[in-house]
């Protein structure tokens, strides 16, 4: 217990598995939550004076029970034996060998196969953070930097399992990001710039991280340095397969905050259960493949010609059915290479999973010669950087058996022929059968004894046995060693000679098979680099395929990447829902076409459960799906490349998120505002109906005015119930009305989801709360309310209002009255160059115009 209680001192925030023979063993804390996560038996001892609790399991149990410890967040340290206890009289010497954490995991029990598993590490600098994310079971490093919006969205997208943060920063880290995250706070001192240099370099064994185009992203690297530390402190010390570190190249992608990720649900659901887009196209074969179709998802391309080379590369594929078969048919056998090659790096790879690796790049072959062939550009090149690997294949061909165990003390892991050694010793061990037959057969006859008999027992070794009756032909050469009842047992010198070889043979034939495999394993570290690059290459291969597939299957287009800003879709379809429709019901195509000189915000009306999300949703991920390099659901696409895609959902349909106040969709809206850009896609969907009616149409009215006269023009879907907001197409040309068409029945309504032109003129949600089968008596009250309502606004008609006051408002500035102040302040707000005009100079400028006003009022006070 002193031993234990040393080691324990040192990890205190961890679970401590202390081995003792053949169990780990946990105490006190530890045991109580060990056998409640485990849902084992949880023991007392008596330890002196004190009762501890003991819980335990046999250690080869340890790959089952890690993983359930992992993911329950525990912190899980694995101490070791040290020594064989055997050599040792005193205590056994004991260390921890490992500390496994959520974002520090390597077993495939704790990871799924198609999703990383990062570790993140974020460094809060003066004015920007410093982020970095790692994959220690792929070997990806990353870095980037920036504000907390940017470093918020990246969050969103690697969804990391755990998050580092210095300790003083603790109550930041929750403020910003919130509570989502598995955190665990690293020493400040660890975030420091020289130190995070120093531990990089060494790392990668260079004087400079030039080379990784890094160098200048300083409080990037300092998050990184932290990770790299980290996993030095959590025992993980052979990394060879970190070959790199890459910036997360922000200009690249289109830019999507994590709100816009989560209300188009490309990988997240905002439900449970509910289907994500992922889940949809997701037709990748293998792990890599998988991980890298929610990259490409999560970071769509703004480059068009790297958007164009995906989709030529897809429709090549359709076209060429054979070739898109036979490449799947070979992906189909290649496992996680990936992950596999990291293994070698860490040690961890078992026998069975070398010969996997094996056959994973025996696949790569005709893969790589079909890729070769290929009439594509784009896919040769793929062929080109294809590694044959022939080295490593043959080593590990010669070297293993071909059915190697996963576990080498099972042995026959080492192929025959490989070590002369190993040879000899099997003959030996797995011969001896024979060769003791031989030996009794002789004895047989040159001593005439026909009971002879060999055997070998723990005491005695091998002997020869002879019954009594026989007892005087025995030779004088051998040697008595027992005396049974009827028998006696002696030994020969041949008999002395094999038992010495054979002695040991099946132990030394066990030692030299995992001496011959980690000489293998570490021989095969200079493959890293080739072995990774094969299962990057297999992977994008893998999503484009995975591309074409869905392309076929479900009928998608070719989208026209160009260099406009116009969008226009033909006969579009939701990926999602088109789906999930019952039975029998198809869903219902839709046009639409937006830009920025005549149609640039579209303002689409009609009833609750029309299909107004579906069309906003629809456009949104034809755009992201075309510039991830997919082919898209609709009949054509023409889609000038879009920067930066904005969603927003009015307040209510975000209560399954717990955050239903009004306070938090403006927030969101007005980053939006903030953040647009000439190539936005800006989607807007009942923005404004957290409130009261009056509210929420001025505001939605507000929002809409000021996207049109934003100088960016961003092209804008406004969806809405506020058929008020109609009107504003009087007043802002490129504003257009269109509406989901429904079809008035008697009393009810048909909705046939077709965006015409044109306003809607009521709302129907009295039409829609009968559907839902509210009772008469409400829907007949409700009636009766509404056209009292009706009527008695008639005089004021909300959107008459509006109207005047925007009117109004040009004509009743204070700049009309004739103050001298405020003709002075006039002149001041004039010759504001708002485009070079900062977020804090608009707010100190506003400060300063409020103070002189506030002197005027004081002054008009006191007069
Ligand atoms: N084009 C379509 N074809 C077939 N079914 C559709 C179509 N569009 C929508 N739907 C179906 O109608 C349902 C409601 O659509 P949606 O959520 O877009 O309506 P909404 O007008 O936004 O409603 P609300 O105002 O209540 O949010 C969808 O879940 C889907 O099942």
């Amino acid at each position: 217990m002193k031993q234990y209680n040393a080691i324990k001192a040192k990890y205190p925030d961890a679970l401590l598995l202390f081995r003792v023979g053949d169990f780990y063993e946990t105490f006190g804390e530890d045991a109580v939550k060990t056998a409640r996560i485990l849902n084992i038996i949880c023991t007392n001892r008596n330890n002196g004076s004190e009762r501890t609790e003991l819980a335990g399991f046999p250690h080869h149990s340890l790959n089952t029970y890690l993983p359930k410890l992992v993911k329950a967040g525990e912190r899980v340290a694995i101490c070791d034996q040290l020594e064989d206890p055997k050599m040792t009289k005193s205590i056994v010497k004991r260390g921890v060998t490992e500390l496994v954490t959520p974002g520090v995991a390597l077993s495939d029990e704790v990871l799924q196969s198609k999703s990383n598993n990062f570790l993140c590490a974020i460094h809060f600098g003066k004015k920007i953070f410093g982020v970095s994310f790692l994959d220690v079971s792929t070997g990806e490093f990353l870095t980037a930097q920036g504000n907390s919006e940017y470093i918020d969205k990246l969050l969103q997208n690697f969804s990391p399992s755990e998050v580092l943060i210095p300790k003083k920063n603790k109550k930041d880290f929750t403020h910003i990001f919130g509570e989502d995250f598995h955190t665990f706070y690293q020493e400040d001192w660890v975030f420091k710039q020289d130190f995070a240099y120093e531990t990089l370099n060494e790392h990668f064994q260079t004087k400079s991280l030039k080379g990784f185009g890094v160098e200048h992203l300083e409080e990037g690297i300092i998050a990184s340095g932290a990770i790299l530390h980290y996993l030095a402190e959590t025992q993980h010390r052979k990394l060879q397969h970190i070959t790199a570190i890459n910036r997360i190249a922000e200009e690249e992608y289109v830019w999507m905050d994590r709100f816009t990720i989560r209300n188009l649900e490309l990988y997240h659901s905002n439900a449970a259960n509910a289907v994500t887009l992922l889940d949809v196209i997701d037709k990748t074969i293998s792990p890599m493949g998988g991980r890298l179709l929610k990259r490409w998802l999560a970071l769509p391309l703004k480059n068009a010609e790297k958007v164009k080379k995906r989709h030529e590369v897809v429709g090549f594929l359709l076209e060429n059915p054979s070739v898109l078969a036979e490449i799947q048919q070979n992906i189909k056998k290649i496992s996680d290479l990936e992950r596999l090659i990291s293994k070698v790096a860490t040690g961890k790879v078992t026998p069975r999973e070398v010969i996997q690796l094996n056959h994973s790049l025996e696949a790569i072959i005709p893969i790589k010669e079909l890729a070769l062939k290929s009439e594509n550009e784009a896919i040769k090149v793929i062929g080109d950087n294809l590694h044959s690997c022939e080295v490593l294949r043959n080593k590990i061909g010669e070297s293993l058996h071909e059915d190697a165990p996963v576990n080498i003390l099972k042995g026959n892991c080492i192929a025959e022929g490989f070590s002369e050694e190993l040879d000899e010793l099997r003959k030996i061990a797995f011969s001896g059968k024979d060769y003791l037959d031989n030996m009794l057969k002789r004895e047989t006859e040159t001593t005439g004894i026909s009971s002879l008999k060999i055997g070998s027992n723990n005491v005695y070794g091998y002997y020869i046995e002879v019954r009594n009756t026989h007892k005087d032909k025995v030779p004088d050469s051998w040697i008595r060693k027992q005396t049974l009842v009827n028998a006696e047992r002696y030994i020969t010198e041949e008999l002395k000679e094999y038992e010495a070889k054979i002695l040991g043979a099946e132990e030394k034939i066990l030692h030299l098979e995992q001496q011959l495999f980690s000489k293998l394993v570490i021989w095969m570290n200079d493959y890293i680099q080739p072995v990774q690059q094969n299962a990057q290459l297999i992977a994008q291969l893998d999503c484009l395929c995975s591309f074409a597939e869905q392309a076929k299957a479900e009928n998608y287009c070719k989208p026209e990447i160009e260099e406009n800003h116009d969008l226009h879709i033909e006969e579009g379809r939701h990926p999602v829902i088109e789906k999930q429709l019952p039975i029998g019901e198809s869903y219902v195509t839709n046009n639409v076409t937006l830009d920025r000189e005549n149609q640039q915000v579209i303002m689409i009306t009609g009833p609750n459960m029309s299909g107004k999300s579906a069309i906003l949703r629809q456009t949104a991920l034809i755009v992201l799906m075309a510039q991830m390099g997919s082919f898209v659901p609709a009949k054509a696409a023409n889609i000038g490349l879009v920067d930066k895609i904005f969603t927003r959902v009015g307040a209510s349909d975000n209560i399954s998120m717990g955050e239903s106040t009004f306070m938090v969709e403006m927030n969101e809206t007005a980053s939006i505002l903030n953040n647009i850009s000439d190539r936005s896609l800006v989607l807007l969907d009942e923005i404004g109906r957290g409130t009261s009616t009056y509210d929420g149409i001025s505001i939605a009215w507000a929002i809409s005015e000021y996207l049109h006269e934003h100088p960016a023009k961003p092209k804008t879907l406004f969806a809405t119930h506020y058929h008020e907001l109609n009107e504003m197409c009087d007043t802002f040309e490129r504003i257009k009305n269109f509406n989901v068409s429904v079809k008035e029945l008697k009393d009810n309504v048909l909705f046939l989801r077709k965006l015409v032109p044109g306003g809607s003129e009521h709302s129907f949600g009295i039409h829609v709360a009968k559907m839902a089968g509210m009772p008469q008596q409400v829907l007949h009250r409700a009636n009766k309310i509404l056209k009292k309502l009706e009527k008695s606004h008639k005089m004021e008609d909300s959107s008459e209002l509006l109207k005047k006051s925007a009117e109004e408002e040009m004509q009743l500035s204070f700049f009309n009255l004739d103050d001298p102040i405020l003709q002075e302040l006039k002149e001041e707000v004039l010759h504001i160059d708002i485009d070079t005009l900062t977020p804090v100079e608009a707010l100190m400028k506003l400060n300063e115009i409020k103070r002189t006003l506030v002197g005027k009022e004081k002054a008009k006070t006191k007069a």
